[in-house]
């Protein structure tokens, strides 16, 4: 028997009890990482609660030894038989990038919801336990001083993840960005777009909306190191917001260290153009086969013919030593997000309507049939709902978000992101890095 006092001073005692299903004996279920209990190092999972304050547990419900606990004021005293084997938590601490959001309050199966840690896409969690096959403890780094706090395990996610994906109907894939696939044409002096519909890249069974995915992603820190090629740059954002705009300003600040990659094209050249430098012009066959191999990070067709941009046209600009900035689908994200290219996602976000309103008054939109069309109200509130759905949707891959209302400033923000995200050291899926390249 040992003798375990706490003093209690308004924190909660980090540990849960249950009731042995054949004894009936109250059971220290879990010590919480960080918590009074855990602090102490005298209670451990397994642990047989005698007495609470000099009352005895026996035949009590788990229910009621909480409510004595939770009337205890100062210093609370535990009479417990230890347990013979307590655990050693021997696992090394793991960092992920949460792909779900998880509120303990909507889950029933918790099996402690006040112990439950809320979580949303994106968010990076440190796991300190995975002893719990279902109940994991973790802590988001944002705020590593706390205690951690229960969340559900892969493995149980995962299971929850296929019986929601086989509960629901089938829902065919839809477009988020009504964008246009543009082609910047310079001639007579004066620049205009030519769009078309764009095709979601690669989008089979794995890439679609309601596929599914693992729910956390081990992450580390990555420090680019001077001699490393710098990180693509992608921005994603609703059609209209300015992505283009954003990208054009970035590379006019500076041509020699910004680039975009030259796209490929199925159509014939014209008498003015370079090969490599306006276009790389391919057979449709060639396109085709880069399509199949997945070199190509997104294409689209239009008037027949096939426009899009390959990896190793990205890469060529990483090769000679700048910064590739290109606009992404956000279903392209996933295509692109590999060890080679460790790419940045920054999301370009409208701000609030009557902001909006008034940032946009002269402002031109292109859409697939006018070109120089001003926004409309619809067009405003459009922009808006897509760029929520695509929060929603693809909010756990985005690493900086960017809200373009003033233009001069979101040009300055985008300028300082890119520079911070090659200088300084970033979380990226620990896939990407090799041992000797983790900070
Ligand atoms: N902050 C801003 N203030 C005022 N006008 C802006 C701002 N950002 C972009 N614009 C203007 O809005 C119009 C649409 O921008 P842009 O072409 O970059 O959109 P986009 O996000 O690339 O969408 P799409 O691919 O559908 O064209 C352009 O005329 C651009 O100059």
């Amino acid at each position: 028997m040992r003798i375990v006092c706490l003093v209690k001073n308004q924190q909660p005692l980090g540990a849960t009890i249950k009731r042995h299903e054949m004894t009936g004996d109250i059971l220290v279920a879990r010590v919480i990482h960080g918590g009074l209990a855990e602090r102490s190092g005298l209670l451990y999972a397994g642990d047989k609660l005698v007495e609470v304050n000099g009352v005895s547990v026996e035949g009590l419900d788990p229910e009621q030894v909480i409510h004595i606990l939770a009337m205890s004021r100062g210093t609370i005293m535990f009479k417990v038989v230890p347990v013979s084997d307590p655990p050693v938590n021997s696992q090394k601490t793991v960092y992920v990038r949460a792909m779900i959001e998880y509120w303990p309050q909507e889950d029933p199966t918790i099996p402690c919801m006040d112990a439950g840690l809320p979580f949303q896409k994106g968010d990076i969690l440190q796991i300190v336990d995975q002893n719990d096959a279902l109940w994991w403890q973790a802590r988001k780094i944002s705020d590593l001083g706390t205690c951690a706090g229960l969340i559900p395990s892969n493995q149980l996610l995962k299971r929850k993840q296929r019986e929601f994906w086989w509960s629901q109907p089938y829902q065919p894939y839809k477009h988020l960005r009504s964008t246009i696939y543009k082609e910047e044409f310079v001639g007579y002096g004066q620049k205009f777009y030519i769009g078309s519909q764009l095709r979601a890249p690669g989008c089979g069974a794995s890439s679609c909306a309601g596929a599914v995915g693992a729910p956390y992603e081990e992450v580390v820190r990555y420090q680019r190191r001077p001699t490393d090629k710098h990180r693509l740059i992608v921005l994603v954002g609703p059609s209209g917001v300015g992505v283009n705009e954003l990208r054009r300003q970035l590379i006019e600040l500076n041509p020699d260290r910004f680039q975009s990659a030259v796209p490929h094209t199925t159509r014939s050249k014209k008498s003015y153009e370079m090969d490599g430098r306006e276009y790389h012009y391919v057979s449709k066959e060639t396109f085709e086969s880069l399509v199949y191999s997945h070199r190509m990070l997104e294409y689209g067709e239009y008037k027949g013919h096939l426009y899009g941009t390959s990896v190793d046209a990205v890469q060529a600009v990483l090769d000679d030593g700048k910064i590739c900035v290109m606009d992404l689908e956000p279903q392209g994200i996933q295509v692109a997000r590999t060890q080679e290219l460790k790419p940045y996602v920054i999301f370009i976000k409208p701000s609030n309507m009557s902001c909006m309103k008034r940032s946009r008054k002269n402002a031109k939109i292109i859409t697939d049939y006018f070109v120089d069309m001003k926004f409309k109200d619809e067009d405003l509130q459009e922009m808006e709902d897509l760029a929520q759905k695509m929060e929603t949707q693809f909010g756990q891959f985005f690493d900086h978000v960017i809200v373009n209302d003033n233009l001069q400033e979101a040009c300055a923000q985008l300028l300082s992101a890119v520079q911070k995200a090659q200088e300084e050291s970033q979380w990226v899926p620990a896939t990407w890095v090799s041992s000797d390249t983790k900070s």
